[in-house]
Parts: C-alpha cells; structure tokens; sequence
C-alpha cells in the first residue's frame, strides 16, 4: 500500500472569535495521489494550504507529513518534504538570475554546487526554459515566470507539491505547458487549488470539494465535473 504524505485530522482554523473558516477537515493524501483542492472564492482554500505548511497555525487538531507533526519545532524538517507554489511565482524568484534562483534551494541545503546545476539545467530543458537561464525573473513572461518558479520547487524533488492557483493568468497553450509538466512528475503527491475545472481535470483524478467550511466532497473528480447540478450546488457552476 502506498505510504501516506500527508495525514489531516479535524482541523479547525478560524481568522475571529466568532466563527471557524474551517472546521472537521480530515483526508489522506497518498505518494502518487493527485488530488485537486476546489471550492468557491472564500471557501478557504488558500487557509487550508497555509495551515499544512505551517504559515497559519490551526486552532485545532493535527497535521502530519510523512508523520511528522506540522508544528513549528519541526518546519525547518517538515519543509523539506513539501514543495509549495504561491499564488504569485514572483515570491519564488528573488536572485538574479533564473539559474541561481533554481539552484538556491539545493545549495541552500548543501548540495555541491555543479550536481544543483546539473540538475536545474536538466528541469529548465524539460520546460523549454534552457536559453533563459542567464535571465532574472522580471525577464520573462509570466507563463514562463512560473514554469521557473516550479522547476525551483522541483528541483529539491519534495514528497509533495502544493500548488496554489497555478494557472491564473495562463493563456490556454501554457495551461497545457503546466499540466504535461504536472503529468510527467509521477509517483509524488500533488494537492492543487484552483478554480480551473477543466484544467483541474486533467492534471488530478481526486477532488475535495470546500464547502461550509467542510470537506463537502472527497471522491474521483470526473463524475463530479460531470454532475453540473452537484457543483452548482457547492457554489461551483460550470461555464460561468
Ligand atoms: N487575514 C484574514 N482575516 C480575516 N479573514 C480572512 C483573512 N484571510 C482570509 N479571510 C477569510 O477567510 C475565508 C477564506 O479565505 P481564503 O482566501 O482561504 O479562500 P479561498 O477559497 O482561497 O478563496 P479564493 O478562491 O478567492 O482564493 C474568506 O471568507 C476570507 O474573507
């Protein structure tokens, strides 16, 4: 059986006193599980995300990768097992050059310097990047932009890749960029939020569906992006 990546039991988080953003949020998310995050604007997303890599501390329960409790005792370990995309890729590249962005993290945790370039070399062909690697960030499109800030994640090849909204501002040919480099990084686990069904249902096969604050929806996602009634219901119609 597969081993389990990340383990989430009745998480409660709230931003006020008065009411709970999230509350009884438990699943599972096995290696090669390919789960897709979905939910209305304001269903919380964004806060479940932050809460497993311990940028928001629940109020309540518990948090495991790879067994491991998020808690802050153990980010600096947890962390090296989760790779997290930002909203916005421009947080991910801050060096001068594409390059030295993507080798940051390696070097960072000690790897020899030609192995990380190696490496780093070896992604940004795999993403048509390799002529740009001696430009900054601010350089690029912003398709490109995150397909680099994503070879930066990969690169420290985590347990896990959390991505949030990868596909906003991404015209349809660089949509499909992301997901065939999505599709070819098989046997880890990926958990995506987006509000891009369509894309949504190519790159996952698993949806959990925020709703109320609650995991509304754990289940395969084709039937459900078929069942337009059902996500009209969770506040996600289709084609508007
Ligand atoms: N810093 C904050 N203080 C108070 N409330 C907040 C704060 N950040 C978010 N919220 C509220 O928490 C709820 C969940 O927000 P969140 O950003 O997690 O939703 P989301 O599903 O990611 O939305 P979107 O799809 O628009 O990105 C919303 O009602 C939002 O207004």
């Amino acid at each position: 059986m597969s081993q389990t990546v990340l383990a989430v039991h009745n998480l409660v988080y709230s931003y006020t006193k008065e009411s709970n953003v999230l509350s009884e949020i438990t699943f599972d998310i096995k290696a090669g599980d390919r789960v897709a995050l979905m939910g209305a604007t304001g269903s919380g997303k964004s806060t479940l995300l932050e809460n497993l890599i311990g940028l928001k501390q629940p109020k309540s329960g518990k948090i495991l990768i790879n067994n491991i409790h998020v808690e802050p005792e153990n980010f600096a370990e947890v962390r090296r097992h989760i790779g997290f995309g930002f909203q916005d890729a421009n947080d991910q590249l801050f060096m001068p050059t594409i390059l030295e962005d993507i080798t940051f993290g390696p070097r960072n945790y000690g790897v020899n310097n030609a192995v990380a370039i190696d490496k780093a070399r070896h992604l940004l062909a795999e993403f048509g990047l390799e002529a740009f690697e001696r430009r900054s960030a601010h350089e690029l499109s912003g398709g490109q932009r995150r397909l680099a800030a994503l070879a930066a994640i990969l690169v420290l090849e985590p347990d896990i890749l959390i991505l949030d909204e990868p596909t906003t501002g991404l015209d349809p040919a660089w949509r499909r960029k992301l997901a065939q480099v999505l599709l070819n990084w098989q046997g880890k686990a990926l958990l995506v939020a987006s509000h891009d069904l369509h894309w949504l249902a190519r790159v996952t096969q698993r949806a959990l569906v925020l709703y109320g604050g609650k995991i509304a929806i754990d289940g395969e996602i084709q039937p459900l992006l078929k069942d337009a009634q059902r996500l009209d219901n969770l506040g996600l119609p289709v084609d508007w």
